[in-house]
């Protein structure tokens, strides 16, 4: 691949519900002066209502379709900064469209800075919904050994604040294309 190639591959943001792939998406889209896209958010605005109402009245499976579709045809474009659901990377061909075409950045949370974010974020997460914590818990190591293997640039979060990450992965990922360029 030709070093100017790999710089303009887009980024795609995976991670756990919560991580921050929409909030940290967005900062490092405008740190480099890019198009950001959020999958949840486009396909809220397709059907025209929020996720769960989406969960409830067209179904999971009809969201994952969704979901795998506006995630393909992104991948035919380049330099846009990407971030997906929490579940799209358990879909084998959403993973491998990504890895092949796009830079995958893991944004690997811990689960105590995790468990925190619970309540802010459940009411919009129908998957976490009627679970305990323990479920929850066994979830997101379950969800973590799909994502640890699947990716090209990881950082881990615990508690720092959004700007600070969002400059580290703007550093990696000039770091990266540098190390491309010097092959
Ligand atoms: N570094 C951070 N520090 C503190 N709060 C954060 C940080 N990153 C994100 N948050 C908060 O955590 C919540 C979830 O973040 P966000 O929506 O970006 O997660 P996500 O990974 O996109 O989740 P999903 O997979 O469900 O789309 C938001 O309320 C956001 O403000
Ligand atoms: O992890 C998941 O399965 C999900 C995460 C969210 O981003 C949404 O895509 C939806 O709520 C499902
Ligand atoms: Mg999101």
């Amino acid at each position: 691949m030709s070093n100017s190639a790999w710089r303009e591959k887009n980024i795609v943001f995976i991670g756990f519900m919560g991580a921050g792939k929409t909030t940290i998406g967005k900062l490092v889209a405008k740190k480099l002066d890019r198009d950001f896209i959020d999958i949840d958010e486009e396909i809220e605005k397709e059907y025209k209502m929020p996720i769960p109402q989406i969960f409830a009245e067209i179904g999971e499976k009809a969201f994952r379709a969704k979901e795998k579709e506006f995630i393909q045809h992104l991948c035919d474009y380049k330099l846009k900064i990407i971030s997906v659901g929490g579940g799209a990377f358990l879909q084998e061909e959403i993973r491998n469209v990504c890895l092949s075409s796009c830079i995958v950045f893991y944004l690997d949370i811990v689960w105590d800075a995790w468990k925190n974010r619970l309540s802010s974020i459940v009411d919009s997460r129908p998957v976490l919904q009627g679970k305990s914590m323990e479920e929850i818990e066994e979830l997101f190591y379950k969800r973590q050994e799909i994502y640890k293997n699947n990716f090209h640039s990881k950082i881990e979060i615990s508690n720092q604040d959004m700007d600070e990450l969002a400059e580290c992965i703007v550093e990696n990922l000039k770091l990266s294309w540098e190390l491309h360029e010097t092959k």
